[in-house]
C-alpha cells in the first residue's frame, strides 16, 4: 500500500498548500485525483513520489513507514515510485539524449550493466524509434519528451507510478498512447497509480476510482482552503 495520512505540506510552513489530507492507494489500484488549478494537487503529488517533505503527518510504502527525510526520501525508498510530470522540458537534463534520459536512474543506482535491455524493451513500448533516442531534448517535441520521461519512470520497475499531469501538453493520439503504456505496465508488474489531472472524463476513464479534493482532506475542505494562496 502507498499509504497518505493527515498530510500537511506546502512551502511556508505558516501557511501549507496541502492541510490534514489522507489517500491510500492499493498494490494495482488506479486512483485519479481531482482538483481545481492551484489547490494542492501537484504538492501532494510530490508527497506521494516521496520528493517533498510533508511539515506533518505519515507516508508508509509496503508496510515501511518514510523516515529521514531530507527534501525527498531516502533513495531506497524513493526508486520504488516513479514520477511523471506536466512540462517534461522543466524535468529533462537538456544536455541529455533521450537514450541516456531513459538511463539516468539505471545509472544513478548503480545498475549500468541494464542500460541497454531496458532502452530496448522501454523504447518500442512507448513508441520511440532508435533515430529519436539519439536526440536531445530541444531536438523534439513535447510529446516524444514525454514519452522518453515516461520511459524514465518506468525504467527501474516502480511498485508506483505518480503521473502528475501527465497528459496536460497533449494531443488527444498521444495521450491514449501514454495511458495505454502506463496502462500496460499496471497489468503486467501489478503497479499502482496516482493519476493526477482536472481533466475528470480522462480520469474517470483511465482510472477505477477518483477522488476530488474534498474526498481526501481530513477535515471538510472549504472553497477558500482550496484555492491558491497567494
Ligand atoms: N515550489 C513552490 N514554491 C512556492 N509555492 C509553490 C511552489 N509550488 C507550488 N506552489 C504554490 O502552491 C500552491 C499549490 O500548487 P500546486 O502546484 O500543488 O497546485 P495544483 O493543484 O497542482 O495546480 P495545477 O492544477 O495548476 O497544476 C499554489 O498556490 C502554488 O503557487
Amino acid at each position: 500500500m502507498l499509504e497518505l495520512t493527515r498530510i500537511t505540506a506546502g512551502y511556508d510552513p505558516r501557511d501549507p498548500v496541502v492541510r490534514d489530507a489522507s489517500l491510500t492507494i492499493a498494490p494495482g489500484e488506479s486512483v485519479g485525483l481531482l482538483g481545481p488549478s492551484g489547490c494542492g494537487k501537484s504538492t501532494l503529488a510530490k508527497v506521494a513520489a516521496l520528493l517533498h517533505r510533508p511539515d506533518a503527518g505519515t507516508v508508509v510504502l509496503d508496510g515501511r513507514p518514510v523516515r529521514g527525510w531530507r527534501h525527498g526520501a531516502p533513495r531506497a525508498q524513493r526508486t520504488a515510485v516513479g514520477v511523471v510530470f506536466q512540462q517534461p522540458r522543466l524535468s529533462a537534463d537538456p544536455r541529455l539524449s533521450l537514450r541516456e534520459l531513459i538511463a539516468q536512474p539505471l545509472r544513478a543506482t548503480g545498475r549500468r550493466a541494464e542500460v541497454t535491455d531496458r532502452v530496448a524493451e522501454l523504447a518500442p513500448a512507448v513508441g520511440l524509434t532508435a533515430e529519436l533516442l539519439n536526440r536531445r531534448p530541444h531536438e523534439v517535441s513535447d510529446g516524444q519528451l514525454q514519452r522518453a520521461c515516461l520511459a524514465r519512470a518506468l525504467v527501474l520497475r516502480p511498485r508506483w507510478l505518480i503521473c502528475d499531469e501527465m497528459t496536460a501538453m497533449l494531443d488527444a493520439s498521444t495521450t491514449a498512447a501514454l495511458v495505454a503504456v502506463v496502462e500496460a505496465y499496471r497489468r503486467e508488474s501489478g503497479a499502482g497509480l496516482l493519476a493526477v489531472g482536472h481533466d475528470r472524463v480522462l480520469l474517470e476513464r483511465w482510472c477505477d476510482r477518483t477522488v476530488g479534493w474534498q474526498g481526501i482532506s481530513g477535515r471538510v475542505a472549504t472553497q477558500e482552503s482550496m484555492s491558491p494562496t497567494g
